[in-house]
């Protein structure tokens, strides 16, 4: 089943078009990958799903409704949780207030938390230090554990391998395993090891437009394929 389905999409920022032709379909379950090279257009495609730039035209389904001119917050409601590129964390508030204001009625369902900290040990060891003084690694856990304090249906999730250490990354892939066992990921990602170890579909963008759509095997073993079309990007 199709979770997410995007048309054509066209977002402007400003007077300066990004995205000219974004589309492509999101089936429920597992962890979709979204490529491209640097500037590409990724961030601006889950902004706009996420309603925080409007698409126009073109548009957005998540499980059949049209959510294309929703506010933010009602798509947020509807089971969409977005972490972006810049983790979008409070650095002078700790780790379990950060958790708490993540939350729609300001209370952590204990079994969610449990699950968190199985996920992401270094959360219940910090969890009364301020963010601000966590590792990358540990603030990145932080920003993954916000989008699912709560049950979501589809967790857009921005670079959240760039600049961390590579046993940080394995345990961020083991975790994205894990958390797809119950969710959708839509993944944008430049580190290519990682994404081919956890895609199962995949979309590449170039200059605003998706110029593949296909199962994540299929491009893994295609190097020139991936040569044309992320380039040395990756
Ligand atoms: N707020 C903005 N104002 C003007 N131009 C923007 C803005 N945000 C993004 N852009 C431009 O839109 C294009 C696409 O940016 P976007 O961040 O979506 O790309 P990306 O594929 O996520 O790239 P990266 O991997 O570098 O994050 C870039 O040329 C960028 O400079």
């Amino acid at each position: 089943m199709t979770l997410l389905s995007l048309t054509a999409m066209q977002t402007k920022i400003g007077q300066y078009a990004v995205l000219h032709d974004v589309g492509f379909d999101v089936p429920e379950g597992g962890v979709f990958v979204l490529l491209g090279r640097n500037g590409a257009g990724k961030t601006t495609t889950l902004r706009s799903i996420m309603g925080l730039w409007s698409p126009s035209p073109g548009s957005v389904h998540f499980d059949g409704q049209d959510i294309t001119r929703m506010h933010t917050a009602d798509i947020a409601r509807m089971g969409i949780a977005y972490v972006p590129e810049n983790m979008g964390i409070f650095g002078t508030l700790t780790v379990d207030e950060n958790l708490v204001l993540a939350t729609a009625r300001g209370r952590i369902d204990p079994a969610r938390l449990k699950r968190i900290h199985a996920l992401f040990p270094a959360l219940e060891r910090f969890r009364d230090k301020q963010a601000w003084s966590l590792s990358g690694g540990q603030k990145q856990m932080l920003s993954v554990a916000r989008a699912i304090i709560e049950p979501r249906r589809l967790i857009l999730i921005d670079e959240p391998t760039k600049g961390l250490a590579p046993a940080i990354v394995d345990a961020m892939a083991e975790a994205f395993r894990e958390i797809a066992q119950d969710a959708t990921i839509l993944l944008v990602e430049q580190n290519f090891n990682f994404a081919r170890t956890l895609g199962r579909d995949m979309a590449v963008i170039d200059d605003g437009r998706v110029v593949h759509r296909g199962s994540m095997a299929d491009f893994a073993a295609d190097a020139a394929l991936q040569d044309r079309l992320l380039g040395l990007a990756m």
